[in-house]
């Protein structure tokens, strides 16, 4: 269901013939994903991965193809775009944006293990610290400005305690927040789930999907990471991954003092992010296909199990030992 705009082998063909990667030998179209279609392609050079741009983000595609550039140039786990033989990158095939790319190996993890816990903490920990050099830049989409008012087009859906513990929330990060950002910034990935990586075994293959890639807090993209990837089914922490992702990640790149006082709060607020965008998705935008939204409820859950525990201290550095920098 993730072929929006299908394509004919001769109209692959013909656009490979722009790139120096060999001619085509299979076309499949990628059932997973929802907002692209996403298209296998192998040649007799080898394997690739097509994606046509379904939305309206074509403006924000040469940030995204900079900073994928940028990562695979200093030899970060990405997928970086293929280039054509004039060296461009972004093209256009049936009318929408296209982008081709390394098909890299391996599956989502659905139950990290602890070796794959460590692997990307240690390739975040990388990611962050070189990114933050990175020139190109594009706010934040999903900030606590996006919160503050996207919050109102939710609002009447939600029970009034529900209603009261969004609206208090939100207040309470912009208490504590405040208008300038003082935590380090860069380049971020903005929503590093488990099913945009790919694990061969405990080997990372690599970061997909860099969509809702960004400018802003490091901080914002690791509580993101922590909430999704050392998280149990009820919402608490897992402490085994979370010392084992964030004891790799600190080693590449060890949290500031001012990081560390926000992260219980942090952890928060990137929950509240995915419960509200979640709503907004069930209830004001719904996508056009039929593949069940996510639940929203499963990051409101987890916000209130934040409040009520905070956060298991911050493990120290732990090196991983496929340290390759
Ligand atoms: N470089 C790659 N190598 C191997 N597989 C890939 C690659 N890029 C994408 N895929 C596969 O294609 C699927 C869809 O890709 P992608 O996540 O970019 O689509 P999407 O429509 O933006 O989806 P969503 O936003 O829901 O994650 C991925 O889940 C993955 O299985
Ligand atoms: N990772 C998002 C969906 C894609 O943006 C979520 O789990 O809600």
């Amino acid at each position: 269901m993730a072929v929006f705009t299908p394509l004919t082998e001769t109209q692959v063909e013909r656009f490979l013939e722009r790139f120096a990667i060999g001619t085509l030998t299979t076309l499949e179209g990628v059932p997973s994903g929802t907002e692209n279609s996403t298209f296998f392609v192998t040649t007799d050079q080898g394997r690739f991965v097509l994606t046509l741009f379904e939305q309206g983000e074509s403006d924000e595609l040469p940030f995204f193809v900079a900073l994928l550039d940028y990562l695979d140039e200093h030899r970060l786990p990405v997928a970086g775009p293929v280039h054509d033989r004039d060296g461009v990158a972004l093209q256009e095939l049936a009318e929408r944006p296209a982008l081709l790319f390394p098909r890299l190996p391996g599956r989502h993890p659905e139950s990290p293990t602890l070796a794959q816990c460590r692997e990307l903490g240690d390739a975040l920990g990388r990611m962050h610290k070189v990114s933050q050099r990175f020139e190109g830049q594009r706010p934040n989409p999903r900030d606590l400005h996006w919160l503050a008012s996207a919050q109102h087009k939710v609002m009447s859906y939600l029970s009034e305690a529900d209603q009261r513990l969004m609206g208090d929330e939100i207040d309470a990060y912009q208490g504590i927040f405040g208008d300038a950002s003082h935590l380090p910034q860069g380049a971020i990935h903005g929503d590093l789930f488990r099913d945009n990586t790919l694990f061969d075994g405990d080997r990372l293959g690599g970061i997909i999907d860099f969509y809702n890639g960004c400018t802003g807090d490091l901080l914002f993209d690791l509580a993101i990471v922590v909430n999704d990837w050392t998280s149990t089914a009820d919402g608490n922490f897992d402490d085994a991954r979370y010392t084992a992702l964030l004891g790799a990640y600190q080693a590449r790149r060890p949290l500031t003092e001012t990081e560390q006082s926000l992260w219980p709060v942090m952890l928060r607020m990137t929950a509240l992010r995915y419960w509200l965008s979640r709503l907004l998705v069930v209830y004001v935008d719904p996508p056009a296909h039929d593949l069940t939204p996510k639940d929203p409820s499963q990051y409101r859950h987890m916000l209130l199990k934040r409040l009520e525990h905070g956060a298991p201290p911050l493990p120290s550095a732990s090196p991983s030992p496929s340290h390759t920098l």
